[in-house]
This record gives structure tokens, sequence and C-alpha cells, in this order.
């Protein structure tokens, strides 16, 4: 940057270097060349003026129209240069100035609901000014639309203090503004005043986190000069959504009122701000805006201070220059990605609308649309109950059903192996001594009776009876969940068939649920009820364990042993208290170890046969039942649901209105655009094609690419597109430096093949060679 302060203070001609009148003439707007100190006019010269017109200015009015349309309530952020800033900071002041027109201006909240400002650069006589809000359209003029903009304002947000997040739009066409489109917004206010409600810093400030937070958007933070920037509320919040400051451009207000330390403040840039500063002075008091304008120059001309600020970052002018560039730039930027989002969001509403259910007008029509439904929710049941695909659900994963019910039954076989009673070493064989005394007879004492091996086996299985059973009822519990959950999703868009699908459902299930615990408990019973398996398993472990009998026994017997006994598959188990009863304790192990070998295959069968008759009511249940029960409910005599299917409900006829607004909405943006993104590639891609070698019927096709089918861009227009965008916004071409080397190289290679005929036809063979190696070490240039 450098200072003013020691340039001979040149006097130029004004005409060129200030406004001659309101507003900021581009003509007037300083370019580079002009703060260098060229005098030169500049209208003659910019060539961001020259085209302005006819490249960016259309792509701007397709913007703008885009805004109109409300299309960023479809989610599809604008290209938008959005202005916050404390309050009375000066914003509404630096529109004014920009626009050459008088807003509503003053100490405390001036600006209650967003303004969206479009300023048209329109040559004419009479400036035409307009309000549009709320659907209405309210012309005005200059001087009369600070009353008007304040009665909108106080239609649409009260006569009070209070704010409102619904836009006012104004638009100003007036011969020499600079094209721009900005979005004011209420100052930020941290206590509220007289009238205003409490939580106003928190309306405010969320108001303008949602305008500031797409990086779309262009934050333009107005900056008291009497203000310490680090404290500004303003700069705190851009630098939420905005970190490294890339997307926001600073303006300082107030230049004349504290001058002091400005130039450091602006240099320093403690607050991080990417896009640069420009100091302004607005206008004061009951000045035109030709005299501010004048003043404001003198002032950063002739001010000791102000001076050595860089010409480059004071001035409205500058500050219109800098707005118009940076709005070029975003715009160029983010056109092509809106044409997909508007492709997307069309092509998924379409998609939407088209799955929604169709007006039923017959019987026979709701019939149809009920098997449909059945059918469908059938076939996902199926695939998510018993075939173990979840493409339906790849995120749910409460809906993977097969998975979660493996992981239900595996939980349950650890419960059922770990159930405390299977602790065997622990009071080894005190039970069975209990039994064998309670069940003993009159008989030899080495005869194990029956009767004792079934009480024991029914005092276990009596200690985990409840397990099945709970397994069970959560396993069913949980399907009639899934279940439910598929029936009212495929039933979602006839809310009329709800309720009852809904009752079938719940019916049907506590119904199965009730069988299955049935089921269960019935095999409860037949395991207490004998013992008995056919599965060789259990006679090999019976011998393997007893295969430490006489061991055992004799460690009982000999009293000089230790108490403590290691026996395999078991542990260490207490022998002492078993040598007082020795005349059962043969029998009592015998029973035991026919309990463990025995044990394995109880649980076992428990297991096994109540996964298998799940598996086998669930195949029943969404093969048949389920059909059968919803049918039942649905078309039966208290069902009367297929009469009810040709009832439209509010909810589904609300919500297909929605869409069709919707498409409709998005079907005028596509048209916006695609007459825009037409435009550009037959008149600018004609012009730029022998350069970048395009062949015809590029334009053609990209004009296909947005009008045809659901409009979706072709990735050839949307390239396109991008192309001619910087190609505006300044990509490389070839330049004739380029061209001429080019020609230079073909001209020298052909010279090189002629030489090369001749040695050839002389028959030097060394020569024939080397000009072959030139030859090839020529080509990659000549063919550049
Ligand atoms: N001296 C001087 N006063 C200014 C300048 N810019 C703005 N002002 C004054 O500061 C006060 C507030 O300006 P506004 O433009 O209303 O501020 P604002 O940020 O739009 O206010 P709200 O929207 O209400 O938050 C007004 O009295 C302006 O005249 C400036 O550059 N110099």
């Amino acid at each position: 940057m450098s200072g003013r302060g020691g340039k001979s203070p040149t006097p130029k001609p004004t005409a060129s270097r200030v406004p001659c009148f309101g507003g900021t003439n581009l003509a007037l707007i300083p370019t580079p060349c002009d703060v260098e100190g060229d005098a030169l006019p500049l209208s003659a010269m910019d060539p961001l003026t020259s085209s302005y017109n006819d490249k960016i200015r259309p792509l701007l009015d397709a913007v703008d129209k885009l805004r109109n349309l409300m299309v960023m309530k479809e989610g599809i952020q604008l290209p938008t240069i959005v202005v916050v800033g404390d309050q009375s900071s000066g914003k509404s002041s630096v529109l004014e100035s920009l626009a050459g027109i008088s807003l509503p201006r003053g100490q405390g909240i001036c600006t209650r609901v967003p303004l969206i400002m479009r300023l048209q650069n329109h040559p004419c006589d009479e400036p035409q000014l307009f309000l549009e809000f709320e659907g209405k359209v309210v012309h005005s003029d200059e001087e009369n639309i600070a009353v008007a903009i304040a009665v909108a304002t106080n239609e649409i947000a009260g006569g009070g203090k209070g704010i409102s997040n619904t836009p006012l739009t104004l638009v100003v066409k007036k011969d020499g503004v600079p094209d721009l489109t900005m979005v004011d917004l209420p100052g930020i206010t941290r206590v509220p005043v007289h009238g205003q409600p409490e939580n106003i810093y928190e309306q405010v400030s969320g108001m303008i986190m949602e305008y500031i937070r797409p990086e779309e958007t262009i934050i333009l933070n107005v900056l008291s000069a009497t203000a310490d920037f680090s404290t500004c509320e303003s700069i705190r919040m851009s630098q939420m959504v905005d970190k490294k400051g890339e997307r926001t451009l600073a303006v300082v207000t107030k230049s004349d009122k504290n001058p002091e330390g400005l130039l450091e403040k602006v240099t320093a840039d403690d607050v991080n701000i990417g896009l640069g500063y420009v100091c302004v002075r607005n206008r004061i008091g009951e000045e035109t805006y030709d005299e501010a304008r004048m003043e404001e120059h003198r002032l950063f001309k002739t001010h000791p201070l102000l001076s050595k600020i860089d010409e480059s970052m004071v001035g409205i002018p500058v500050l219109a220059r800098r707005l118009i560039q940076i709005q070029a730039t975003i715009v160029a930027k983010c056109l092509p990605d809106i044409v997909n989002k508007i492709s997307e969001k069309l092509n998924a509403n379409v998609a939407l609308l088209q799955s929604m259910p169709k007006n039923l007008s017959s019987i026979a029509e709701a019939e149809t649309a009920f098997m449909q439904i059945m059918g469908s929710a059938k076939d996902s049941l199926r695939k998510i109950l018993l075939r173990g695909e979840f493409d339906e659900y790849p995120d749910e994963k409460g809906m993977h059903c097969t998975a979660r019910l493996a992981e239900m039954l595996e939980r349950y076989s650890e419960k059922l192996q770990n159930c405390p009673d299977s602790n065997f070493s622990k009071d080894f064989l005190l039970e069975e001594l209990e039994i064998l005394e309670e069940t003993k007879g009159i008989c030899l004492l080495n005869i194990l009776p029956h009767v004792a091996f079934l009480t024991s086996l029914q005092r276990k299985i009596g200690r985990i009876s409840s397990t099945p059973v709970e397994f069970v009822s959560n396993v069913w519990e949980y399907i009639g969940g899934v279940v439910l959950k598929v029936l009212m999703q495929y039933s979602e868009l006839y809310p009329q068939l709800q309720n009852a699908t809904r009752r079938a459902a719940q019916h049907l299930m506590a119904k199965v649920k009730e069988r299955a615990i049935g089921h269960v408990v019935e095999i409860v019973q037949m395991e207490k009820c004998t013992d008995f398996t056919c599965n060789p398993e259990y006679l090999a472990e019976w011998n393997k364990l007893m295969e430490k009998q006489v061991e055992f026994l004799q460690h009982i017997y000999d009293p000089w042993k230790p108490s403590k006994f290691v026996l395999e598959g078991i542990g260490e188990v207490d022998v002492e208290k078993l040598r007082e009863r020795r005349h059962l304790v043969q029998q009592a192990f015998n029973l035991r170890m026919r309990m463990v070998a025995y044990w394995k295959t109880v649980l076992g069968r428990l297991v096994d046969s109540v996964a298998l008759h799940l598996l086998f009511t669930v195949q029943g249940l969404v093969n048949k039942e389920l059909e059968d029960e919803v049918v039942s409910q649905v078309v039966g005599p208290q069902g009367g649901g297929l009469q009810r299917m040709l009832e439209e409900t509010p909810a589904v006829a609300a919500k297909r209105e929605k869409l069709m607004r919707s498409i409709s909405l998005l079907k005028e943006s596509r048209e916006v655009v695609a007459q825009i993104m037409d435009r550009v590639s037959t008149a600018d891609m004609e012009k730029h094609q022998p350069a970048q070698g395009v062949k015809g019927g590029g334009g053609s096709n990209h004009g296909q690419g947005l009008h045809g089918g659901h409009g979706e861009a072709s990735a050839c227009s949307r390239s396109q597109g991008r192309w001619w965008l910087k190609s505006w916004t300044g990509s490389p071409r070839r330049t004739w430096r380029t061209r001429l080397f080019g020609s230079m190289f073909s001209f020298s290679y052909a010279v090189l093949l002629c030489v090369w005929s001749c040695v050839f036809v002389c028959g030097d063979v060394c020569l024939h060679f080397r000009m072959l190696l030139i030859f090839i070490l020529c080509l990659p240039s000549s063919m550049k």
C-alpha cells in the first residue's frame, strides 16, 4: 500500500474523479490506472464497465429473478452481499451513498426488516424506484422513498421497534448507480430500548447469522471509525462463520469523526478482514449526494491523517467498484452450482410427487392401491426379517433384523449357560445328597433311583424356566415393532388406512406372541416331564466324567487326604462335608455326572427348538398371516377402509399442493437460468469457439441440457457454462505470442523435413540418423 501523504495534491479534472450527481456514477469510479494518477476518462478505458452491461448484468438479473422467486426457500443459496454492522454504525448511510437516495436514517434502530436493495444502472431521465413486499408493489420517487420504506417497514414489522424476518425489496433503476444487489439487515444491539422485545439481541443475531452463514454470502461489515473494531459485535458474528475473513469486506464509516489512528487500524487488521477495508465518509445532515461525494473526496485528499490512507482504500466510488468486482466473481462462481442444485431439487420433487398416491376414484382403484401397499410391505418384511437384506434401511440398525435376532439368540444362549446353578463346584454334591436322601426307598443302595434324577432335573429346569419365556417375549416385542413400522411406512400416504392397519398388526402380533410363549412353555414342560436323548454325546460325556470317580472316592474315604480336591471340568471342591455322608457319595457323584452330561443336551434343545420355532413363525407371519389379518381388518365388515381410501386426507392434499408449488417455482427458476445460460452459449461461446477448440453444436447441447427432460444440466453444458464465466473473469487464453511461436516451430519443422529427405536421397546413413534424432526432439515443440 502506498501512502498518499507525500504525493503532490495535483488537481485532477474533477469531472472524471468525483461524481457530478448523487450516487456513484460507474463512469466515475476510479480504476487502478486512475488511482496511480492517470487522468484518462474512465468510461473510455474501463473494461469492467464496458463489458458489464452485456456480460454480468444478465447474470445479476437472473440471480435477482431467482431471489424474487424465493428459490432460497427451496434450500438453494444465492450469491448475496449482506450488509451487517452494529446499531447506528452507518449501514443505511453506506447504502444511501451507493444508491444516491435517502433511506430511513438516524439514531436507534431504523432497519427493522431485511432490506434487499437492487440497484440497477438504468439510462433514463427519471429514476424509477419501487418497493416489493408481501406480494405488493409500491411505486415511489427519490423524495418519498425514505417515507415509503418506513411505512412498508411498519406494515411488515408493526409500528413499534420490533423486527421481522419478512424481506422488503427496494428496486432502484437509475442512471449511474452501480449494478449491485445487497441486503441490509437490522443493526446489532445488546440492550433493548423502550418498546423493543427483551430478546431483541437474539432475534437480530439469529437473523444475521441466517443470512451470513451460507458460503455464497459476501459479508459487508460496516464498522464505525469511532468504535474499537475488536469489540464490534458484527465482527464477532462474521468471524463465527468466516474465521479467516475470506468473504468479509469492511467499510469504515464516520472517518471524518475519528481520523486519529484510522490508518493504523486498517493496516494492522487485528480483526482479520480478508477482502480488505474501504474507509468512507457518508452524507451528513442536509448535504446533497454530490456535495457529500465532493466533501469525501476533499477529506481523503487533504486531511493530514486520512490522506495517508491508500487511495485504493478510500471513498464510496472505490467501495462501489470493489463490490461490483466481488459480486461479479461470486455470481460467476456460484451460477453453475445453482443450475445443478435447481435441477437436483426439481428431479427429487418430481420423483416425490410421482411417488405420492393418486387421487383414487373407485373401489377397484382403492383395492389395487391397497394390494400394492400390502405387497410392498410384505416384500420389505421378507427382506429384513428373513433374507437379511437391509438396502431399504442402510443406516437404521434396528431394521437389520436378521442380525439383531441372531444377537438376541446369542444373548439368550449365554444367559442359559451362565445361569447360577451351573456353578457345579459350589456346595458340590450337597444338593444331590439331599435329593438321594429324600428319594430313597427300601432297595439296594447302589441302585440310582430314576426319580432322584428327575427331581434334580426338574429343580434345575425350574430355575431357568423364565429365561426362554423372557427371550420369546422380547423377540416378539421387537418383531412387532418392526412389522408395525414397515406397515405404517407403506400406508403413510393413506392415513385413513393406518388405523385399521395398526389395529391388525397389533392384534396379530399379540396373538403370535402368545402362541410363541405357549410353545416355549410347552417345551420347558416337556423337558421337565422326562429325561431322554438319543444323542451319543451324552453317554460319551458321562463316561468321561465318571473316569474320575475312583480317584475322587479314594480321596473321600481316606481321612488323611486334604479337604480340597481338584476335579477336572468342575474345579476345586470341598470334600470335608462329604466325608460325613460317604455311604451316599458314590450315588451322588453318579447323579451329578449324569446331570452334567445331560444338561448340555437340555440347554441345546432349549436354544435350538426356540430358534427353529421363531424362524418358522416369522415365515408364516410374513408370507400369510399378516396379509390375512390386515385384509380382514381393513376390508372386513368393521373395516370400511377401502371406502375411506377414496377420501384424500388434508395432510396428503397439503403435501401434494406444497410439492406442486415447489416444482412450479423450481421450473420457473430453471427457465430463468436456462435463458441466461442459453444467451451465454449462443452469443459468447460462438465468439470464443475457435480459441477454445469447441466444435459447433456446443451451444445447442447446452440449451438442451437445461430445457430437456427433467432439466438436468448435462456435464457438457455445465463445463461450458463454467468456461464462459471463467473467460469473462479472466481465464488464460492463447495469446498472439503463443500462436507466433507455434507457427515458427511448425515452419522450422517443415524445413527440417526437407533437409532430411535430401540426406536420405544422398544415402549418408550417419547423417540420416542424426537428422532422425533432431526430428524426434523437435516433434513435441512443433505440436504445441
Ligand atoms: N459524521 C458522519 N456521520 C455518519 C456517517 N455515516 C453515518 N453517519 C450517521 O450515523 C447515524 C447512523 O447512521 P445509519 O446509516 O442510520 O446507521 P445504521 O447502521 O443503518 O442504523 P440501524 O439500521 O438503525 O442500525 C446517522 O445519524 C448518520 O447520519 C459518516 O460517515 N460520518
